[in-house]
């Protein structure tokens, strides 16, 4: 059977029984190195970068915020000293607008800078999931063959939408944390350099218990991500494969296999979480701290005349804000770690290589349909040859039947035809030149391909059929639904050709899929078809529907069929018989029957 590693067979190509996988998602690192995490915070910043307008007036408005922040306690403290300390005159109120003046500004920009700020990170992670969703389209199709397609589902939502969180708020209260801590400093300073100095006592302690959380979160939110993104690729292969799994009765081994991952996932969800709750609790206590230093010591410098109550009344206030930055700092900086891991796995799949063409491949205008492979060689890895000195031509407009063994190379056989793999030795040509010299793009296109395994999107069936040419009218499709005896069955679908097909095609057979199928490829009408036939059983009608629908689609037409029906070798212009890898012989039916080799044998197997 033909199978597009991932994509073609769902059940054939998917480990479900697989039960102890050795994990998915990046391998594992012992130690995070920082230039990673600096060379993902350039990318990061790459895609900031396009928004530099909105981000500078971000940064102003958190400038601006941080400064009123500053401002207020000052103004409290001068209050103090000037209206009940000294009892001095002077207008109160205006103080008191001046106070009130000052929170608004500071209200009104963290409003603004909350505003844009979201703006910019949505945005942002708008254009990132469009880059990797695009990217996915331009990686080769054995990338899709080692990933689980969850665990790639969970990189373009979960770590994407880690990424959007983190810029969403992270990035503004790490910034003015950083504003705010600096500037407070500043006023403190100018303010009475000892008292200071004795209220950063505090900042030591604070350091190295930050240091110490720290170095184990950021490790363990990657191992959250890792695990949650292998738990989304299970939890996607057992709903995709439901059928398999019942069928087999191993919901039991399935639930146990889910407890086991997670169990990971909450053991390392539990750990990083727990870490990154003492941040907080670490904070208040310190906080608490720095109150007690600062009240203790401003009384008693207060006693001596050497700082003021106001001065003492500035300093408790910044002392409750002084944490605040610092908390920000640290629980952001978690925050921050854990979404860096994100973008890391995102870019990850950005950094697979593209599918390339090379810079000699251009387009292929019109097709005759000649197809020659000539001392084809192929290995997938570094495991031995699977095709092995491939020789075989067929005229344009004739049909080449590939038949043998399961596990034969039949299939891939077609993957290089379609340049999904690439040869090793030897030339695949089509009329006459070297496929290696077309862009695959232009190859493809001039390609049909009826699946055993069809996959149909959630769309309407008229939608589906026109998949095969986007621009083709609703006339045009109708008409290719009734070459490919499809136009009955749809006629009495509840809503005809608008009938809406839900998860795949539940709710339509199998030999109607295949009909579909079919009729898409006719009205792609391509010049080369490949075909690769159903071995499930499906009822006689049906089968002699598909069978006329396809006489009609691959008459004047190259074809390439993976062939199980005898109907179709037999008239085929060229039969190749493969075998492990090798060609046993080849020919028309009649000469190869006359050899009675491999295909007379294999032949009368299959009639008796
Ligand atoms: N993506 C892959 N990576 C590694 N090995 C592969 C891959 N696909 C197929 N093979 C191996 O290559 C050999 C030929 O496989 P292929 O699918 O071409 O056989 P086939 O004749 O089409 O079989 P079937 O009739 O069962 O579909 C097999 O041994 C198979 O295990």
């Amino acid at each position: 059977m033909l199978k597009m590693p991932g994509v073609g067979s769902r059940y054939g190509t998917m480990p479900l029984l697989r039960l102890k996988r050795s994990g998915g998602g990046p391998p594992k690192k012992g130690k995070v190195e920082w230039s990673d995490r600096i060379g993902t915070l350039r990318k990061i910043g790459a895609y900031l970068g396009v928004h530099r307008k909105l981000l500078a007036l971000v940064v102003f408005m958190v400038l601006l915020s941080s400064a009123a922040g500053l401002l207020g306690p000052y103004l409290l403290g001068v209050a103090v000293d000037t209206y009940l300390v000294r009892r001095a005159g002077g207008n109160l109120l205006v103080l008191l607008a001046g106070l009130a003046g000052v929170y608004a500004v500071q209200t009104g920009a963290t409003l603004l800078q909350h505003y844009w700020m979201i703006g910019v990170a949505q945005r942002t992670v708008a254009r990132m999931r469009e880059d990797l969703f695009a990217h996915l389209h331009a990686v080769p199709i054995p990338f899709y063959g080692k990933k689980q397609h969850g665990e790639l589902m969970s990189r373009l939502t979960n770590d994407i939408d880690n990424v959007s969180q983190t810029l969403s708020s992270s990035f503004i209260q790490v910034f003015s944390g950083v504003v705010t801590f600096a500037g407070m400093l500043g006023f403190m300073l100018v303010l009475s350099p000892l008292l200071t100095v004795i209220s950063l006592t505090v900042i030591p302690v604070m350091y190295a218990g930050m240091k110490w959380i720290t170095a184990r979160t950021g490790k363990l939110f990657r191992e959250q991500q890792r695990h949650m993104g292998e738990l989304g690729g299970f939890i996607e292969e057992t709903i995709s494969g439901q059928l398999i799994v019942k069928s087999f009765s191993r919901e039991r081994e399935r639930i146990a296999a889910f407890g086991e991952r997670n169990g990971r996932l909450r053991a390392a969800s539990y750990w990083a979480q727990t870490y990154s709750g003492f941040v907080s609790k670490l904070v208040i206590m310190l906080d608490n701290m720095s109150f007690a230093v600062i009240a203790a010591a401003g009384s008693l410098l207060a006693i001596q005349g050497i700082v003021t109550v106001g001065v003492i009344v500035t300093f408790a206030e910044y002392a409750r804000q002084f944490s605040r930055p610092l908390n920000q700092l640290a629980t952001q900086i978690n925050t921050m770690l854990s979404a860096i891991a994100g973008a890391e796995r995102a870019f990850e799949i950005l950094s697979e290589t593209k599918e390339s063409d090379g810079d000699s491949a251009d387009e292929l205008a019109a097709v005759k349909g000649e197809i020659e492979f000539s001392h084809v060689s192929f290995a997938y890895g570094d495991k031995g040859d699977t095709l092995t000195d491939l020789t075989f031509r067929i005229k344009p407009g004739q049909t080449v039947a590939l038949v043998g063994p399961t596990g034969a190379g039949k299939s891939t056989v077609v993957q290089l035809l379609t340049r999904f793999y690439e040869p090793n030795g030897g030339h695949i040509r089509i009329d006459g030149r070297d496929i290696r010299t077309i862009r695959r793009q232009s190859l493809r296109r001039h390609m049909g391909f009826v699946l055993q395994d069809t996959v149909l999107f959630d769309a309407t069936v008229r939608d589906n059929i026109r998949y095969g040419r986007l621009e083709a009218t609703d006339g045009e499709v109708e008409r290719a639904a009734e070459l490919a005896n499809a136009h009955s069955f749809i006629a009495k679908l509840p809503e005809g050709y608008d009938t809406f097909i839900r998860e795949g095609g539940s709710g339509i057979s199998q030999g109607q899929k295949q009909l579909l199928a079919i009729a898409r490829a006719v009205l792609a009408d391509p010049s080369i078809l490949i075909l690769d036939e159903a071995t499930s059983s499906i009822d006689t009608v049906t089968e002699i529907k598909i069978q006329q629908a396809l006489s009609r689609l691959m008459k004047n037409r190259t074809s390439v069929v993976v062939a199980h029906r005898l109907s179709t070798i037999r008239q085929a212009d060229l039969i190749v018989v493969l075998e492990r890898g090798k060609i046993a012989e080849q020919g028309s039916h009649e000469s190869l029957m006359e050899r009675q080799g491999v295909y007379w044998e294999l032949h009368r197997s299959k009639d008796g």
